[in-house]
C-alpha cells in the first residue's frame, strides 16, 4: 500500500524586517519530513540564511509538481517580491503590500486546496496600518478573506497535558471589550471552539471553562453585569444543548493547576486575560491556531522581534511547533 501523502504546508515569511525569514531558514535546516512551500521573497530568505550561517538551497515552487518531502536544508519557494529592499530591524511601510500579498497567496492556495494548511511567521500590525491599510492581525485577515467567523486559540504543552486558551475577542482596544461581550457572539465562538476541538483535536467531549470578564466574575453583579447579562445566558444556552461548558469562572483562579485539570480549554474574554498565562507557560514553544476556517492555519506564539533580526539569535522553537501541529492536524485535501 502506498504511504499516505504528506500535507503540503504554505509558510509565510512575515514582516521582512523581523525574524520571520531567519526562522524559515532554520525550519528548513531541520529534518522535518514535510511538503513545505515558503511564500516569500527568495532573496530575503537567502540573505537571512547567510546571516544566520545556514546553508539553504532554494528551488522554485511549481504548483503542478507532485507533492514531495525535501532533504534537510532544501526549500521550495513561491516567490513574492519585496516592494523595496529590507533592512533587518527597520520597518518600512512600503513593504506592507508585500506582507499582504504573501498572506493573500497563502489564503487563496489554502482555499483552493493547493495547500493543506498555512503556517505563518510573525507580521507587524502597526506598519501595515502605517501604510494606510486597516489590519489587526492574521486571524482577522484570514477570517475576512474566507468570509467566516473564527476563534483564536493558543496551545502549549503543559505538565502532563496541554494548556489551550481561546479568546472571545482578539485585537481590539481594552476599552472596546465590554461592548464586544455579547451572548450571541459568545455562543457562536464557543460553537466554533467546541467544533474544532472535536473535529481537529479529536477530543470527543471537550470540557470548556468560560472566564468572567470582571474581577471575581462580577461578584454577583456588584463588580459588573456582563457575567449576568451576557456570559451566563450564553453558557446556559449551550449547556441546554449538551455542551460541557462551565462558568463564568473568575479569571484569577481559573489557571491554578487543580482547576485547569478539569478542562480541555479555557475560553478567555480578551487577549491579555488569557495570553499572558499561556505565554508564561510556553513562550517559544506554543502555537497559535485559527479555529473555524475552512482550512488549518497555525502560527508562532511571538512577534517580529525586531531587536533580534538580521543574525542568528531567533529561537525557531515556536515555528517548528506550529509546523508540527499543522502536519498533525491537517487533512490532505488532494489525491
Ligand atoms: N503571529 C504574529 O504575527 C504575531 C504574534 C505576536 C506579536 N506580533 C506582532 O509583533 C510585533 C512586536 O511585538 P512584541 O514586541 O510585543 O513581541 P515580540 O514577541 O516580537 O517580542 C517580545 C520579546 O520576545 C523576544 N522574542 C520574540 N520572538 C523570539 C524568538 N523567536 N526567539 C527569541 N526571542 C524572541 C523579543 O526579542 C522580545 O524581547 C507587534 O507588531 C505585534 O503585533 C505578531
Ligand atoms: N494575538 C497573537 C499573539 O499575541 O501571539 C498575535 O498578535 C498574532 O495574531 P494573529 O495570528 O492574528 O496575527
Amino acid at each position: 500500500m502506498a504511504a499516505p501523502r504528506l500535507p503540503r504546508l504554505a509558510l509565510t515569511a512575515g514582516e521582512p524586517a523581523g525574524i520571520g525569514a531567519e526562522l524559515i531558514a532554520k525550519l528548513a535546516a531541520t529534518d522535518l519530513a514535510a511538503d513545505l512551500v515558503a511564500i516569500a521573497d527568495p532573496e530575503l530568505l537567502a540573505d537571512a540564511a547567510r546571516r544566520a550561517g545556514i546553508a539553504l538551497h532554494l528551488e522554485s515552487y511549481d504548483p503542478a509538481a507532485a507533492p514531495s518531502s525535501r532533504p534537510s536544508g532544501h526549500l521550495r519557494v513561491a516567490a513574492v517580491p519585496l516592494r523595496v529592499a529590507s533592512t533587518p530591524g527597520r520597518l518600512d511601510p512600503r513593504n506592507a503590500a508585500y506582507v499582504l500579498d504573501m498572506l493573500a497567496r497563502a489564503a487563496d492556495g489554502a482555499g483552493s486546496g493547493e495547500f493543506d494548511a498555512i503556517v505563518t511567521a510573525p507580521v507587524h500590525k502597526g506598519v501595515v496600518n502605517d501604510a494606510g491599510v486597516a489590519f489587526t492581525g492574521h486571524t482577522e485577515f484570514f477570517a475576512q478573506r474566507a468570509g467566516c467567523d473564527v476563534v483564536m486559540m493558543l496551545t502549549a504543552a503543559n505538565a502532563g497535558g496541554h494548556l489551550r486558551v481561546a479568546l472571545a475577542t482578539t485585537h481590539l482596544p481594552l476599552a472596546a471589550v465590554p461592548a464586544a461581550i455579547r451572548r450571541a457572539d459568545l455562543v457562536g465562538h464557543l460553537r466554533i471552539l467546541r467544533g474544532d476541538l472535536v473535529a481537529r483535536f479529536r477530543i470527543a467531549t471537550p470540557r470548556i471553562a468560560v472566564l468572567g470578564l470582571n474581577p471575581h466574575a462580577g461578584e454577583g453583579g456588584h463588580l459588573g453585569r456582563e457575567e449576568i447579562d451576557e456570559i451566563a445566558p450564553a453558557i446556559a444556552q449551550l449547556r441546554a444543548e449538551g455542551f460541557d461548558v462551565q462558568g463564568p469562572i473568575p479569571a484569577d483562579t481559573a489557571f491554578v493547576p487543580a482547576q485547569l485539570a478539569r478542562y480541555d480549554a479555557v475560553f478567555a474574554m480578551y487577549h491579555d486575560q488569557g495570553l499572558p498565562v499561556l505565554k508564561h507557560a510556553g513562550f517559544g514553544h506554543a502555537v497559535n491556531v485559527t479555529l473555524g476556517l475552512p482550512y488549518l492555519r497555525t502560527s508562532v506564539d511571538h512577534g517580529t522581534a525586531l531587536d533580534l533580526a538580521g543574525g542568528d539569535r531567533a529561537d525557531p522553537g515556536s515555528l517548528i511547533a506550529a509546523t508540527r501541529l499543522a502536519l498533525e492536524l491537517a487533512s490532505p485535501t488532494r489525491a
